[in-house]
């Protein structure tokens, strides 16, 4: 398998401060991380990492909103689309300021009950976002998330992912299909997501139901990478799950998946 990794240090190499942790990814060998919000370290200091350590970053995601009062995303959110048009703008700066070439725009959280009246809010400002990625040749993710973790997530379903890249119909707007989440909801993981491979821009790994190493629990990630690279998937791996103990110690799984570090 010719698939190369990509390191989530908001994950991985936990007992760590943030900013370690680029070292901390490139002294195991990693060319590539990936980190889900960035936004208290200046472009600066992110780009003084990467550029002492050798690393490329290759995706952020938009900042949640009122974290407190928990949001988590704002995308979906009818009457929050001046705070969504900042958080994006915010993510594009960070991304072209850090040469990073894809944005995970997070959904927000609604009542089921809601799903239908908030879909036109999130195509439209996907549809916003999407036309500034084509400018700016950047590619977004849309996640579906499990409801076990995120209760009321808005995408938690990969066909409805499908269905909204084909609704905004934008080359930069593709599917982040993490394994841990759609086997949660749903499995049936190669026949799924080899239905929806040309949408997916973006894939990452985790075991279910523990979330650690994907070398243990229901998935077997070597099986499920090798179909979706058949399929026609060449993007990324993201390595984005808790290690059970010592990042480094637990990095056995990558060989026996057929992976390689990203370069
Ligand atoms: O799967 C996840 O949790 C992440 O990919 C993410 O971006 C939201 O935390
Ligand atoms: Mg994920």
């Amino acid at each position: 398998m010719s698939l190369s990794l990509t390191a989530n240090i908001s994950f991985l190499f936990p007992e760590l401060p943030f900013l370690d942790r680029f070292e901390a990814a490139a002294k195991a060998g990693f060319k590539a991380v990936e980190c889900h919000w960035p936004y208290e370290h200046s472009i600066e200091d992110l780009k003084a990492k990467l550029d002492e350590f050798g690393l490329r970053l290759t995706g952020i995601n938009t900042a949640v909103g009122n974290a407190e009062a928990g949001d988590f995303g704002l995308a979906a959110l009818p009457g929050r689309e001046e705070e969504f048009k900042a958080v994006f703008e915010q993510a594009v700066d960070y991304a072209v300021g850090l040469s990073c070439p894809m944005i995970h725009v997070m959904a927000g959280k609604v009542a089921e009950d809601r799903h239908e009246e908030v879909c036109f809010t999130y195509i439209e400002n996907l549809r916003l976002a999407a036309r500034i990625a084509e400018e700016k040749g950047l590619t977004l993710l849309i996640e579906p998330i499990n409801h076990r973790d995120v209760p009321d997530y808005f995408l938690s379903s990969l066909e409805e992912a499908d269905a909204i890249c084909a609704t905004v119909s934008s080359p930069a707007l593709k599917i982040m299909a993490d394994l841990y989440h759609l086997q949660i909801m749903g499995g049936d993981l190669v026949t799924r997501i080899t239905e929806v491979i040309d949408s997916v821009g973006h894939v990452q790994v985790a075991a279910v139901p523990s979330r650690a190493e994907p070398d243990e629990g229901e998935i077997n990630v070597a099986f499920v990478l090798s179909k979706l690279q058949d399929a026609g998937y060449d993007g990324l791996v993201g390595a984005e799950y808790r290690p059970r103990g010592d990042t480094v110690d637990g990095l056995g799984w990558i060989e026996k998946a057929g992976l390689s570090l990203a370069d």
